[in-house]
């Protein structure tokens, strides 16, 4: 039995620009998925992913005997909720080059569900670490990426970038731009996270998006000039000092810079009036900037404040559930124990 966990992760700034090819700066945050895999020798896959609610069922899945959960939801709800996990299995057997082997997979994570902190890639890469390290076989911290992202790509119907993959098993703050991909030097950056509770989903999201740019000249102009943010923010952070504190002149340039490019997604469509409200919030409250993170339509804002302010402000504000702080998670995908 092996367990391994990966972080999840916000977006300084970049995302859906990235799936077109544009730069993107994701940084891992101290919330993490651990992943238990015990080899089976029957083939079957089972999966225990209590977190994994569907209209208020917990979900148990096994993959074989053409058993589906059992629940009276929509099956491709069903489908997406399972996709990830499952993924992830596929690429572990292929990996180890045991097609047949069945697994048992436990999941528990503390990053919610579709709310743009990257739980689905947390979830494959320490997914893929756990199947592979469970039959033997230890791939290095590129190879999982690489393959995680392959599963990301599968499930998102061919929409997805190496950014969230590559960042969750690297740690730290990375820098994503097509093929190129490579961890970065950051300060210690004051992130506030504020949730709705809510959810969006990241392949409708990225579809719409996609949908936006094909049609209209200046959506994809949009999406262009998100690239030109992320450049302007890779500049900014190149000039820090990776290990002194983050000073007041940084966090103010990195603040401005993710306002703008909240002000260019929610051009694109991806807000929602709850991010909104909670972006206004962290503003109201002096944060140095904020923006939504990941692929929105709900879920998550992330904030730059090295006081209380914004914490205290997203928590008095109707459409926010909670607030907290998120550190930096310097390891990616790592084992937890044997
Ligand atoms: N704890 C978990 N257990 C099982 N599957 C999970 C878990 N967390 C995330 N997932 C998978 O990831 C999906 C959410 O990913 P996504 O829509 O990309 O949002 P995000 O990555 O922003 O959280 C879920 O529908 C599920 O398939
Ligand atoms: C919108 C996108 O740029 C990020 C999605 O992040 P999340 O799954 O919402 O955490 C999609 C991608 O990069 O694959
Ligand atoms: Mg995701």
């Amino acid at each position: 039995m092996t367990t391994c966990s990966a972080p999840g992760k916000v977006y300084l700034f970049g995302e859906h620009a990235v799936v077109y090819g544009e730069p993107a700066v994701p940084c891992a945050i101290e919330r993490r998925a651990r992943v238990t895999a015990e080899p089976r020798e029957d083939g079957r896959v089972r999966v225990e992913a209590p977190d994994l609610s569907l209209d208020g069922f917990t979900v148990t899945w096994d993959d074989s005997a053409d058993e589906r959960p059992d629940l009276d939801v929509p099956t491709p709800l069903v489908e997406a909720g399972m996709g990830y996990v499952n993924e992830a299995v596929a690429q572990a057997r292929d990996a180890a080059d045991a097609p047949e082997v069945g697994f048992d997979i436990t999941v528990e994570s503390t990053i919610p569900l579709g709310a743009g902190l990257g739980s689905s890639a947390a979830v494959t890469v320490a997914g893929i670490d756990a199947g592979t390290r469970s039959l033997g076989v230890e791939l290095s911290t590129e190879e999982i990426a690489d393959r995680a992202y392959r599963a990301e790509y599968e499930v998102q119907d061919g929409q997805a970038s190496r950014a969230d993959t590559f960042c969750s098993a690297m740690g730290g703050a990375v820098r994503v731009e097509g093929e190129d991909r490579r961890t970065i030097d950051a300060p210690p950056l004051p992130f506030v996270i504020g949730y709705d509770g809510g959810a969006g989903d990241t392949g409708e999201l990225v579809a719409g998006v996609r949908a936006l740019r094909e049609e209209y000249g200046f959506a994809a102009d949009t999406i262009g000039a998100i690239g030109d943010v992320v450049r302007r923010g890779t500049e900014v952070l190149r000039g820090s000092e990776p290990n002194g504190g983050a000073d007041e002149e940084l966090l103010a340039e990195l603040g401005r810079l993710m306002d703008f490019d909240h002000g260019l997604l929610a051009a694109l469509g991806v807000s929602s009036r709850s991010l909104d409200a909670m972006v206004w919030a962290a503003r109201d409250a002096d944060a140095y900037g904020a923006k939504l993170t990941g692929a929105g339509g709900g879920g998550c804002i992330v904030a730059l404040d090295d006081t209380e302010a914004t914490e205290t402000a997203l928590d008095y504000t109707p459409g926010c559930e909670t607030a907290f702080r998120a550190e930096l998670a310097t390891e990616g995908v790592r084992v937890e124990g044997a």
